[in-house]
């Protein structure tokens, strides 16, 4: 199965996770449920934007000009009275532009004496006034629902006057990694055990994609055991199960039958993806199953391409893997394989600044450390044909 249809077929039938109300201060990087329309206009009246006088663009239209000052607005205290020919209203930053006034003269273009003030240069009629609702308007939708809000947007909604916003919930995504020969990180391994890594990479994409990591912790290869975990992420509503490992042909590759056993219905195993051939995916019961095999660069691979996607979906999202662009390749490339291929690569720039990937020497999935020091995956489409360098190949930064 080619990797889009795989990604077609796991994203059917995804439920939206429910709208819950978050606090503006808890709501960094939730997804927005619904169109987002402000209660104000802002700025909600004519303001300056300097600090200086307001004055009638004609009084000052021949310079020197020479202006009575009759009164003060400070920013939140608008001054009440009308400013008539020959009059100017001493004025800061953000306060409300007084009747009658049009133009802000700023003081470094203005000598002070008393009551008197003297324009030395002639602004044009409306300078560094901000008109009503420059910035917004009620009513104006300015956040789209399904976005992911950040610092920016959060920003705005403050300005709408939002102190709460609609998000969805977070999708609860239980992990649990499977094998005999893993333990977790800061225990130390027996003589034929290792560190289990996929379960701390994963966690954080999903926390990264909006979603809450649920540990379910190292089931060993034995069904009654690891049926045991696969009901607590039963019990505990989980929105989607990740597995960890099992997923191959081996005699200790378990998952697929507990999960059967469980009441899976398998909507694929293995896919023409490299790393990632024996991906598992399914549902059982309102639960989605992803089914990651264990090679750490394959596990993590396959989350960004699989998992990312499924999340956003839940969470009301048309999210893919990330950034696919192009680069032009360092050094030549091999032909491809029916397997779908992503090559961990260097990404750098060539000296007239086009992106440039040069692709590592040595590809196995259980390198972790050179997909920590991968710029971005080369894409190798299946039965692609070998490429030189200076060719342009599309590519997925990391
Ligand atoms: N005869 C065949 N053997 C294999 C095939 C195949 O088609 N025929 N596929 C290979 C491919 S491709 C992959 S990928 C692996 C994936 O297999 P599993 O999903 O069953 O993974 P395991 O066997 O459980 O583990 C593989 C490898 O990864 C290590 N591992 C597992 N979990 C973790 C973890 N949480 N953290 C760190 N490392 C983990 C495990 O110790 C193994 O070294 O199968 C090939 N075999
Ligand atoms: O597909 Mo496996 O993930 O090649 O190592």
């Amino acid at each position: 199965m080619p990797v889009a249809d795989a990604l077609t077929e796991l994203l059917k039938g995804v439920t939206l996770c429910e709208t819950e109300t978050a606090q503006l201060a808890d709501a960094n990087g939730r997804v927005l449920a619904q169109d987002l329309a402000s209660t104000r206009t802002q700025p909600p009246f004519a303001a300056s934007a300097m600090d200086g006088y307001a004055v009638r663009a004609e009084d000052v239209a021949n310079v020197p000009a020479t202006l009575t000052v009759i009164g003060e607005a400070p920013a939140g205290h608008g001054f009440e009275g009308t400013v008539g020919p020959g009059q100017a209203v001493r004025i800061f930053t953000g306060a409300p532009v007084p009747n009658g006034a049009d133009t802000i003269l700023i003081q470094e273009d203005a000598i002070r004496d008393g009551d008197k003030v003297t324009a030395t240069e002639s602004p044009a009629r409306g300078l560094f006034v901000r008109p009503a609702g420059l910035d917004f308007s009620e009513g104006q939708i300015l956040i789209a629902g399904g976005a992911k809000l950040g610092y920016r947007d959060l920003a705005l909604a403050a300005a709408m006057n939002h102190a709460e916003l609609p998000v969805r919930r977070r999708p609860v995504v239980a992990i649990l990694a499977t094998g005999d020969e893993l333990v977790r990180p800061g225990t130390e391994p027996g003589p034929d055990q290792i560190i289990a890594s996929n379960h701390a990479g994963v966690a954080a994409l999903v926390e990264d994609c909006g979603g809450t990591a649920l540990d379910l912790g190292i089931s060993p290869d034995e069904p009654v055991a690891m049926a045991g975990h696969v009901r607590r992420a039963i019990e505990a509503k989980a929105d989607i199960l990740v597995t960890l490992g099992g997923a191959s042909v081996g005699d200790h590759d378990l998952v697929q039958d507990v999960l059967g056993a469980q009441g899976m219905n398998l909507a694929f195993w293995r896919i023409a993806m490299r790393p990632g051939k024996p991906l598992m995916a399914g549902h059982l019961g309102p639960m989605k199953v992803l089914g990651l095999p264990g090679n750490p660069v394959s596990s993590l691979v396959c989350a960004l391409l699989f998992l990312k996607p499924l999340i956003g979906a839940m969470l009301g999202q048309e999210i893919g893997p990330g950034v696919e662009t192009e680069a032009v390749l360092a050094s030549p490339i091999g032909e491809n394989d029916r397997r779908q291929d992503y090559v961990r690569a260097e990404l750098g720039k060539t000296d007239d600044g086009r992106l440039m990937v040069t692709p590592f020497a040595k590809q196995d999935s259980s390198m972790l450390a050179l997909l920590a020091k991968s710029g971005a995956l080369i894409i190798r489409p299946p039965h692609a044909k070998p490429l030189p360098a200076g060719a342009t190949v599309p590519i997925l930064k990391l």
